[in-house]
């Protein structure tokens, strides 16, 4: 530690301990010191508050959660329960969000479940927690949202990912035709190394389709979304469900969606068999678990394309 006294630079007499924060008078001869050249006066700060707290337009729709208010800023998305938009919190301190607000008559207490699962799969306490707790959606609050027009509806509000582009569905809508097989093994293995920790914590996802995989193209990110109807394990809720529905959801972009895709003569013989065997042979399923089906991808990848590279993925072209 380094003792300082601060002084006044006028008269030389010692100064009271707050002049190394904030604008002091000397009592010997009374200058106005301040410590450093930026400073900020407490009541232009409190003004600035004021103005980030305001509704500053009648028109923008604001979203009253829980006590914190939020300026809706984009649609993000439409699922079966809930719209989804991006949003900001309206304080000093804003923070992008995702809020996804219920639909009327949408069942009652579904996105509670959700924002339920999601602290318990945050809470988990499993070797990986840190780092997988970042690639699971993190819950900020469930609450009723009132909107400025006067509707309510039960609201989840959710960190905003950074860099995520939008669903697989929405790949699925630019890619017609497919896309390419050297960016499934990407996608396919993100969603498996998930996968592989959440089984590992005895949960199922239960409805792992395109819609509820968000892709991030600069980092090759995916996050799992839809937690709604995630359960915990049980003799008939078992991880196999959950790697047959992603080899299904690898089908369907590799062959550009339909319900039940063929595997088409353009994705690589080796790739083509164990994608074969993940989503049609649920005891194989069984028995590799996720880092089975990991490994297998990742040994099909090398025999079609050889050592790994990174190739820039485009969701619309
Ligand atoms: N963070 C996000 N960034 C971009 N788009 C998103 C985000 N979250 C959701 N979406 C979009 O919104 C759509 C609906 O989201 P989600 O599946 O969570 O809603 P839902 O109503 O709960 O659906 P369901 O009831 O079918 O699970 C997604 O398919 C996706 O297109």
């Amino acid at each position: 530690m380094h003792p300082h006294t601060p002084i006044c630079p006028q008269c030389g007499a010692p100064l009271p301990r707050q002049a190394l924060w904030r604008t002091v008078t000397c009592a010997y001869c009374s200058a106005e010191v301040t410590h450093g050249e930026r400073i900020v006066r407490a009541a232009s700060f409190r003004a600035a508050y004021l103005r980030s707290r305001a509704i500053d337009d009648a028109s923008t729709c604001m979203v009253n959660c829980d006590s914190q208010q939020y300026r809706t800023l984009l649609p993000l998305g439409y699922g079966s329960t809930a719209r989804v938009v991006l949003g900001q919190r309206q304080s000093a301190l804003a923070e992008r969000v995702v809020i996804k607000l219920a639909h009327p008559g949408a069942t009652p207490d579904r996105l509670k479940r959700e924002w339920q699962v999601l602290q318990q799969l945050q809470e988990l306490a499993h070797p990986g927690a840190a780092y997988f707790s970042q690639r699971l959606p993190q819950p900020v609050l469930f609450g009723l949202a009132k909107e400025t027009n006067g509707a309510q509806a039960e609201a989840l509000v959710l960190r905003n990912p950074a860099g995520y582009w939008g669903s697989l569905a929405d790949v699925i809508q630019h890619h017609r035709h497919g896309i390419e097989a050297r960016h499934a093994i990407w996608i396919w293995r993100r969603m498996l190394e998930v996968l592989g920790y959440v089984h590992e914590a005895g949960w199922i996802h239960g409805r792992l389709t395109p819609a509820h995989l968000l892709v991030q193209p600069d980092d090759h990110g995916i996050l799992i979304i839809g937690w709604a109807d995630a359960q915990p394990q049980t003799a008939h809720v078992t991880p196999a469900r959950d790697l047959m529905q992603a080899a299904w959801t690898i089908r369907s972009i590799l062959h550009g969606g339909t319900d039940e895709p063929p595997i088409g003569h353009g994705t690589p013989a080796p790739l083509a068999a164990v994608l074969k065997q993940a989503s049609e042979d649920a005891h194989w399923c069984a028995n590799a678990g996720a880092a089975g089906i990991d490994q297998a991808v990742k040994s099909a990848a090398h025999a079609a394309f050889g050592a790994p590279q990174f190739t820039p993925f485009s969701p619309t072209t």
